[in-house]
């Protein structure tokens, strides 16, 4: 009726202004989980109304179109972005979806547990082992093209080393460790500059400099987690790949990478680490969770801007920090 219509095209008129307040001018204006919210209840009235999900609603875009500044860069795989669910009966869900509707087997599922980084998700193209772009994420088709500032960043090899394959996307978010991001925004205040509002908008401001002499001054991180295309040897496994990118001398965060199996696990594993997380040198917002075996990756597919086999367990809001 025309009373859900009109929720509907408030709710995308909100969610399109904030992609471009995030996305161009890396300050939004209200948090993750509210966004999170105004897209869950747009997914759910799509979901009631599919006849709404046209090609123009945000749920059918990533992110928002990447600032002219930059040359565009199409991904030749595009980047997906991650459905999540905040509680364990969400959680439960996702992984008993898994196993009856797509993979029509009771039998518990193997999942690889990945800390969830807070940064900005980018593309780094090697071929025959050199580094020959590197891109942002963009709305997950088009990126920008970013390659002078990624190669700043200390700790990523602009040669891979070992048994590399020839050609290979690396997907991975940038970041900064807290105490980097604190010592910046003192800096920024001295100067007179604007903080910035977070961690991942610091990441994301200091990557998306036009000037790589600006980002070689901001201590950047990087931990690889995935990737697009690989022309080589296909490792079988979530973990036995991000096992190579390590040997291949690549940044990759496996000492708290976790491989279980069935979904109690999971569960026991998330509570770990929403229990330490502050004990952490940077910010995570939650726990990736990835089928663990690549065929079955492949087996189960995926949606129009989401992998099927993965899935983000975001933390609670934080609470308002007592002043
Ligand atoms: N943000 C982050 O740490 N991510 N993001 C993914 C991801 C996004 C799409 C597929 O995998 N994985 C990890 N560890």
């Amino acid at each position: 009726d025309d009373q859900v219509v009109a929720r509907h095209k408030a709710l995308c008129q909100e969610i399109l202004r904030h992609n471009r307040l995030y996305h161009r001018l890396d300050a939004p204006e209200i948090s993750d989980a509210e966004y999170d919210q105004l897209f869950r209840e747009l997914l759910a009235i799509e979901e009631q109304y599919p006849q709404l999900a046209t090609p123009d609603s945000p749920s059918q875009q990533v992110g928002a179109e990447p600032v002219e500044k930059f040359s565009p860069i199409r991904h030749a795989q595009p980047m997906l972005s991650l459905r999540n669910v905040r509680n364990d009966a969400e959680l439960r869900d996702f992984d008993h979806s898994l196993r009856t509707t797509f993979l029509a087997r009771e039998s518990e599922l193997e999942y690889c547990l990945e800390l969830k980084l807070d940064g900005l998700a980018v593309e780094l193209t090697y071929r025959d082992g050199r580094l020959l772009q590197a891109s942002t994420r963009g709305d997950g088709i088009t990126g920008e093209e970013i390659s002078e500032n990624i190669r700043t960043i200390a700790g990523l090899p602009k040669q891979l080393q070992g048994d590399y394959p020839d050609l290979v996307d690396i997907r991975g978010e940038v970041f900064f460790d807290l105490d980097d991001f604190r010592r910046l925004n003192q800096r920024q205040s001295e100067a007179g500059l604007k903080p910035f509002a977070n961690p991942r908008n610091a990441a994301a401001g200091s990557l998306r400099q036009l000037d790589a002499a600006v980002t070689a001054e901001r201590p950047l991180r990087i931990f690889c987690y995935g990737i697009g295309r690989l022309e080589g040897a296909q490792p079988e496994t979530q973990f036995g790949l991000l096992e190579a990118m390590a040997r291949w001398g690549l940044p990759v965060n496996l000492e708290q990478t976790r491989v279980v199996r069935g979904v109690d696990a999971v569960a026991r594993r998330y509570a770990e680490i929403l229990d330490s997380r502050d004990n952490l040198p940077y910010e995570i917002d939650g726990m990736v969770i990835k089928i663990n075996d690549l065929a079955l990756q492949h087996e189960v597919g995926e949606l129009s801007r989401s992998p099927r086999w993965a899935i983000a367990y975001k933390f609670p809001p934080r609470q308002a920090e007592t002043v």
